[in-house]
């Protein structure tokens, strides 16, 4: 129980830390004391008096180390509300988290601007900390500065960070290029069922890069002498398995082709970010790459992740479902052009304003308004598609809106083995979502919701999808445990209250 305790404060020191941009080291010297000594703090392996965690606290101005913020987080919600103003999306997760994985093929400083302050980052941000990359949050901690040191550590790996993301598996392109062996923690994230690495694998192979899966890790080893002579051909049209593809042409002495490539927009952003280092890539927003690799990456460069899709389907659904007119600013609208689309036959009313072009200088950008509407569930099944097709995130946000349209609607998350079933947790709120199997959901709307107190799904769209209906219900919801939901947004009760939402923040002792 004690380590236990000491273990939960070392995490809430080295997350203040981490979120002051401060080296271990820094912090030593604030308060008098050894690097070695905040080391056995923060991994909880030393007694702590509650005057050092004062100390602690008012060296790093936090808050976060004070009694009484150690438990998980839970919201308080009262429903029933009607939202109004404009609300901006952030950028997205999953660009950040893939951009700092790409930050490893730099020797020079990558700046990165406006990144997500969301745990699925801090996670990523903790395991480059403990290998040695130096991290700092820089103009009032809207932007990230990534040096990575000449020679990484990977012996000193925060496993237990990793473990928390899916993301780590993208260090296995970029670490292939500098360590002949070396291994990462099997990667983890939300409960989704099972979720192949095969693909990663095999595309990687072609790089001379053999994985082992043994005792919570692969174990990677690489023979250089194997370089792809064809063009990879990706088993799967997924993400991180092109992004991690790119990875490893990035550096590649020579041209790769991957074909099947996913063209979703965080391997645009990757691309894009690609560029910067000097990497030509051909084929950007298609299912085609050919990637003309430099062998030594070593430039100072500047970018800017494109807004969250994702984010922007979230606040969309935040609206249909408390019967709101909102004003989303910043929707990347290429990639969410189907879901609109599917939207607008339902009966959505909406506007979009002229495009813009994001900080990226590439990606499209429109300001969205959505208003109040009567919704008739859709003609056809949902179901998701790698893009161009319905973003596989955003199937989730579709029972919630289906649950507020007249009628029924059937949605099919063939992707996630263990996705839909959490859907069900609707029924709690009052909505009708009949579990037909594993991967099809039923919902008959409309609904009338009512206030419920529950455990936060262990999967972060649906349990983003119960939020919005607590949102919806009459009176006042508990969702407990949403440590899921910060993995991917950025302080989204805050951000949701300031357009008319009521959601309080409280943890337990
Ligand atoms: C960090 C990151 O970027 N995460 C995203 C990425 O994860 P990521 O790329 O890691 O997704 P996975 O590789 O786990 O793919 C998700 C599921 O889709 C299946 N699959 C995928 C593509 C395909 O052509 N055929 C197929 O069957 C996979 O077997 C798996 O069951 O993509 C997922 C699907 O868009 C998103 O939910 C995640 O938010
Ligand atoms: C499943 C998701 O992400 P991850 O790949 O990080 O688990 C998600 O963003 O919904």
């Amino acid at each position: 129980m004690t380590d236990d305790y000491l273990m939960r404060i070392g995490t809430l020191i080295r997350n203040a830390r981490q979120h002051r941009g401060w080296t271990q080291t820094q912090l030593a010297e604030a308060l008098g004391t050894s690097q070695s000594a905040i080391n056995r703090i923060e991994r909880g392996g030393q007694n702590i008096s509650l005057e050092m965690i004062a100390r602690i606290g008012e060296a790093l101005d936090s808050e976060i180390v004070s009694l009484g913020y150690a438990g998980p987080m839970h919201l308080r919600v009262v429903g029933g509300r009607r939202l109004s103003g404009s609300i901006s999306v952030k950028t997205s997760k999953n660009a950040c988290v893939a951009l700092l994985c790409a930050s490893l093929l730099n020797a020079g400083r990558t700046t990165l601007r406006r990144v997500a302050r969301i745990e699925e980052v801090y996670r990523i941000l903790e395991v480059l900390n403990s290998i040695g990359v130096r991290t700092r949050w820089v103009n009032d901690g809207d932007d990230l500065e990534i040096t990575p040191p000449a020679r990484l550590d990977l012996g000193s790996m925060d496993t237990e960070a990793a473990r928390r993301t899916r993301s780590v598996i993208m260090f296995l392109g970029p670490l292939m290029h500098r360590e002949d062996r070396f291994k990462i923690p099997y990667a983890g994230g939300c409960d989704l069922g099972t979720r192949t690495v095969e693909p990663h694998m095999s595309a990687l192979r072609r790089y001379g890069l053999e994985i082992t899966a043994t005792g919570g890790y692969y174990h990677a080893e690489v023979d250089r002498s194997v370089v792809p002579t064809r063009p990879i051909v990706l088993t799967e049209r997924g993400d991180t398995v092109t992004e991690n593809a790119l990875l490893a042409a990035a550096r590649h002495d020579g041209v790769t082709v991957i074909r099947n490539a996913s063209s979703n927009y965080m391997v645009q952003d990757l691309c894009f970010f690609l560029e910067q280092l000097g990497v030509r890539i051909d084929g950007i927003g298609t299912t085609t790459l050919t990637v003309h690799g430099v062998p030594v990456i070593d430039r100072d460069v500047d970018y800017s992740p494109s807004e969250d899709p994702v984010e922007a389907m979230s606040l969309i659904a935040a609206a249909v479902v408390t019967s709101s007119e909102l004003t989303i600013r910043r929707v990347p609208i290429e990639f969410l052009e189907i879901e609109l689309a599917v939207l607008e036959n339902m009966g959505l009313d909406h506007e979009r304003g002229d495009e813009y072009v994001a900080d990226n200088g590439r990606t499209r950008l429109v300001d969205l308004t959505v208003r109040p509407s009567k919704l008739r569930s859709p003609i056809d099944k949902i179901h998701p598609m790698p893009f161009p097709g319905l973003n596989i995130d955003n199937v989730p946000f579709f029972a919630a809106i289906a649950a507020s349209a007249q009628g029924g609607t059937l949605i099919h998350d063939w992707v996630y083995d263990n996705r839909a079933i959490y859907l069900t947790e609707l029924t709690r709120l009052g909505a009708e979502v009949k579990l037909l199997d594993p991967h099809r959901v039923l919902v008959e709307g409309p609904t009338r919701w009512r206030p419920a107190e529950m455990m936060c799904p262990p999967a972060l769209r649906p349990a983003v999808v119960v939020l919005l209906a607590m949102m919806a219900a009459e009176g006042t919801s508990v969702l407990r445990n949403v440590y899921v939901i910060n993995r991917g947004y950025e302080d989204l009760a805050e951000r949701l209250n300031s357009v008319g939402a009521r959601i309080e923040t409280f943890r337990d002792i």
